[in-house]
């Protein structure tokens, strides 16, 4: 069985980092993943300074996201690289920090999650499905971790 999300106001809307759960990161709390991560994307940087506090204080997820995806701003060299352990420390912080959503992905069992963007083939599956679903395979490995947790606090 595959859970396919994208929305936030649709079903497993939660999985989505535009979703209005904000998380604690680099002493600051950010009102989304999304604001988080587009932020990341410009960490010294030549304008981190002025970029950064900008994307932090926008009140929406999609302006955050513009605005990382603005392409006439460079991004840090190694983004790349640090990508996705980014999102990864992003999305983990958001699923420990509001227990109503952990429980919505513990109750998925092993159930495949696919974000189901119809644009996004990295972070989510596009529009035929072919898309490497980066954000799909996080979450999954956030739920088995945050399960290994509970077993190993039940156990013995
Ligand atoms: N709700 C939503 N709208 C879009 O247009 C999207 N592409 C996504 N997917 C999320 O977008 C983020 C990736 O942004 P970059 O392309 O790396 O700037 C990431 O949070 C995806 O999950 N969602």
């Amino acid at each position: 069985m595959t859970i396919y999300f994208y929305k936030v106001n649709e079903p497993y809307g939660c999985f989505s980092n535009f979703s209005p759960h904000g998380v604690f990161l680099q002493d600051k709390h950010w009102q989304t993943v999304e604001h988080y991560y587009q932020a990341q994307k410009f960490v010294g940087t030549a304008e981190a300074t002025t970029i950064i506090p900008v994307i932090y204080a926008v009140k929406t997820p999609e302006e955050a996201a513009a605005l990382g995806r603005d392409c006439t701003r460079q991004v840090r060299p190694d983004w790349e690289q640090v990508k996705i352990p980014v999102m990864r420390e992003a999305v983990l912080q958001k699923f420990l920090t509001h227990k109503d959503i952990q429980a919505i992905l513990l109750s998925t069992g092993d159930t495949i999650l696919v974000e189901n963007s119809p644009t996004d083939y990295y972070w989510g599956c596009g529009v035929n499905k072919t898309g490497q679903n980066h954000l799909g395979k996080i979450l999954m490995s956030i739920r088995q971790q945050i399960r290994s947790v509970y077993t190993a606090e039940n156990c013995c």
